[in-house]
């Protein structure tokens, strides 16, 4: 199987956790940043999370370095642009990245500046490649809420022009979803898409809160409600998309080895899985990268591919028009 050439859609991709090792060299020597190497090897392993780290926590701590350089405008800009060729050179087709906006403030940038800039980079490369995409919007669940409205405001400039959902990220406590319900009404109101992570590294409970509290039409990684048959059953009956990350989760533990991932048990149950990357340079992955891996170590035939393929046309926050011209590339 030529897994390079399969049209592909990536529904779970951190921008800050995406960044190619060449350009933080570059715009750190631009920027008169101080970085630990000029060698670019050796930012690439201090960027990648190791197979040893101990959890989600562990695994965060690798988002400083490139978030040093992804401070001005223009940087992002590249940043953004950079990953979406990356992208669309491996065969992807539809692209949902997310990042922090309260990520990026450091030398003063406002909201309004940091998410065109991200837009910006991203609309460059949709008129150089045949990929299309959106930006979601993640808050971080550690930060103080003070902001979380004007991330909100600002970001409904750009509503159906590049940015499309809502998401929450960053470590994940027990119970953390009542804390947020006033802030997602606020984004429904104003017209934003849900996705959650939730059961990455928390429970089960997590899952269902998402669902039922915070109304997520998708959630991230969703892997824990294997232990826990109310979140199962909710995800099952609402259709809820399972954003899936396998070689992430493997650094996350959130599972041991990539076989005692419930993907496989997932499709097979018919809930609506897809396969993402989470965090390209980070995890050290491609889309195509993790299509192989799951495809090889769950003996997922091409028709099977597709199903999943189709479930994410069907998942994506994507315009109809937008979700037609990806079904033309199943065959
Ligand atoms: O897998 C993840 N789970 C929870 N939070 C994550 C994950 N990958 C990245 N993040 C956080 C760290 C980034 O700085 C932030 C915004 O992209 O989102
Ligand atoms: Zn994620």
């Amino acid at each position: 199987m030529n897994y390079s050439s399969l049209p592909k859609i990536d529904l779970h991709c951190h921008l800050d956790g995406s960044v190619r090792p060449q350009t933080i060299i570059d715009l750190a020597n631009q920027q008169n940043i101080s970085i630990p190497s000029q060698d670019i090897n050796e930012i690439r392993s201090l960027m990648i999370a190791p197979e040893t780290c101990q959890n989600l926590e562990e695994y965060l701590m690798r988002f400083d370095l490139p978030l040093s350089v992804m401070q001005t405008q223009a940087g992002i800009e590249r940043i953004s642009f950079e990953l979406f060729e990356d992208a669309a050179k491996e065969n992807v087709k539809y692209f949902e990245v997310r990042f922090g906006p309260q990520l990026h403030q450091l030398q003063g940038l406002n909201f309004d500046q940091i998410i065109g800039s991200v837009v910006k980079g991203m609309q460059r490369a949709e008129a150089m490649y045949d990929i299309k995409g959106n930006y979601i919007l993640s808050i971080l669940r550690t930060f103080p809420k003070d902001n979380i409205r004007d991330v909100i405001d600002a970001g409904a400039a750009y509503l159906n022009k590049g940015v499309v959902a809502f998401d929450l990220a960053g470590a994940e406590l027990p119970g953390f979803c009542s804390e947020f319900i006033p802030y997602v009404e606020y984004a429904v109101e104003k017209g934003y898409r849900i996705t959650i992570h939730a059961g990455e590294q928390g429970v089960g409970q997590n899952v269902f809160d998402a669902v039922s509290m915070l109304n997520a039409e998708r959630v991230g990684h969703g892997i824990h409600i294997t232990g826990h048959q109310a979140a199962y059953d909710l995800v099952k009956q609402l259709n809820i998309g399972l954003e899936t990350c396998p070689s992430s989760n493997i650094q996350t533990k959130a599972v041991d080895k990539l076989s005692e991932h419930p993907l496989k048990a997932f499709y097979e149950d018919a809930l609506p899985i897809t396969i993402n990357t989470d965090n390209r340079t980070v995890s050290n992955t491609t889309m195509t990268d993790e299509v192989r891996k799951v495809m090889e170590e769950f003996n997922l035939s091409r028709e099977d591919y597709f199903n999943i393929y189709k479930i994410s046309v069907e998942q994506a926050f994507a315009s109809d028009e937008v979700k037609q011209h990806l079904m033309s590339f199943i065959d």
